[in-house]
């Protein structure tokens, strides 16, 4: 068996380079860029106005009060979508919506509110500064500016930005794409109202489809099977002619008569890069590797399956689409003492308090079966304590949460 360390220096040893492409726009959300953008152009694109009101020059105005307003001629109308085709000249005014285009010879705008109209002229009643309510071509980027460095992830905001600019291909890293492959006969659909005694519902489809969500990629199929070697070879071999960047298996990878995962995998042309980690749980994870592929034989209780998933398969993933940021982590006080008497690294499910100010609370989950859900549905993160490591009471220790 091999330590946590190993098994995770093997794996990104092994991460083929995530893949990329050059992508609509409307293609790209979750994506991470692999290039600066830069602005093509300054923005605003144009001086335009701030507010609704009138287009003037500061110094027909510069001392107008509502005791001695400063009357102005009406001469036109700039509307966003419209500009006005004329020069503001001394004495003159022009009517101006928010967005649009400054007229030539105009300085400063001044807010409807700060009016009245009267025919063809408008009073100025109130001023407060030269270039007030004008928004400045280029005052926010200037062309040539770093809009996005490679590496941020294009979600709402990001993509606006882009949109704005007009740069409607975007070149990103690909999202990985999954296969999951659900074995064991035993298993039944969560659905099915025909379930046997001997029957239990197949909870993993779904929890690794959703982590697989959560995590940035796309599930490309999910296929169910019973612990046949021969079905699990062909399942196998579907999802490597689908061309997928990772197959996750789920059960059938322990040393059991019925467990045919690895040999599966080996037999479809896989080389094992490690099977059987020094951990708990999950210890007979198992990863292999095919050209590009790599593969994941996750435990099949459920929590062996979800903590090796966030362990080992989240990070890799993660740099599969070209980026490091996994998991959340935070300091944390644990009040009672908690100690790992076994043989194997042992990652602990803990509850969380958070109080403002002060540090986090950590609590042992009573129940860490690996057959039982509620230790992680219940749980807020986990701590990791190596053989004969003691947690003292009040020590302080890192929490990755979920
Ligand atoms: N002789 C040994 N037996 C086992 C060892 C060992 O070292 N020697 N390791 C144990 C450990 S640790 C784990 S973890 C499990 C892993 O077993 P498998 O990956 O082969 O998984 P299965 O046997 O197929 O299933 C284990 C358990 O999980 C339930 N299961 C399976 N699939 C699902 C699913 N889709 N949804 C919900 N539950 C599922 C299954 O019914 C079993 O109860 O091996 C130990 N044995
Ligand atoms: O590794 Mo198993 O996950 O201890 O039950």
């Amino acid at each position: 068996m091999i330590s946590v360390q190993e098994a995770l220096q093997i794996l990104q040893d092994n991460i083929p380079p995530a893949r990329r492409a050059i992508v609509p726009l409307e293609a790209a959300y979750g994506n991470f860029l692999y290039e600066d953008q830069i602005a093509p152009e300054p923005s605003p694109r144009y001086t335009n106005s701030a507010m609704d009101g009138f287009a003037v020059r500061w110094a027909d105005c510069a001392h107008a009060t509502r005791e001695h307003p400063v009357a102005l001629e009406l001469i036109g109308e700039s509307q966003a979508g419209i500009p006005f085709d004329g020069l503001v000249r001394g004495g003159l005014a022009v009517r101006i919506s928010t967005g649009a285009v400054l007229p030539d010879g105009a300085d400063t705008v001044i807010r409807q509110e700060d009016t009245r109209e009267t025919g063809d002229r408008v009073e100025i009643l109130a001023i407060q500064a030269l270039g007030q309510d004008v928004r400045r071509q280029g005052e926010e980027f200037h062309a040539g500016d770093l809009l996005l460095a490679r590496g941020t992830r294009l979600a709402a905001r990001e993509l606006a930005l882009l949109a704005a600019f007009g740069i409607c291909l975007v070149p990103v890293h690909v999202q990985p794409q999954v296969a999951l492959l659900v074995t064991g006969t035993e298993l039944a659909r969560p659905d099915d109202q025909q379930i046997k005694p001997h029957q239990i519902r197949d909870s993993n489809s779904i929890m690794l489809a959703s982590a697989v969500r959560d995590a940035g990629a796309i599930l490309r199929s999910i296929v169910r099977v019973s612990d046949s070697p021969e079905e699990t070879i062909v399942a196998i071999e579907q999802a490597v002619a689908a061309d997928v960047d990772v197959i996750l298996c789920s059960g059938g990878v322990s040393v059991g008569q019925h467990d045919h995962v690895k040999e599966g995998a080996l037999t479809a042309g896989f080389t094992e890069l490690f099977w059987k980690i020094s951990q708990k749980p999950g210890k007979p994870l198992l990863a292999c590797r095919q050209g590009n592929t790599l593969l994941f034989g996750l435990p099949g209780n459920p929590v062996s399956a979800f903590m090796c998933f966030s362990n080992y398969v989240r990070p890799v993933l993660a740099t599969l689409q070209g980026t490091s940021s996994v998991s959340r982590t935070l300091t944390a006080r644990s009040p009672e003492r908690v100690a790992n008497t076994g043989k194997r690294t042992n990652f602990i499910r803990v509850t969380v308090e958070e109080h403002p100010n002060e540090l986090a609370v950590i609590r042992e989950m009573a129940r860490q079966g690996s057959h039982m859900l509620s230790s992680i549905v219940h749980a807020d993160g986990y701590i990791v304590l190596e053989p004969g490591e003691v947690l003292e009471a009040n020590g302080l220790i890192e929490v990755v949460l979920f």
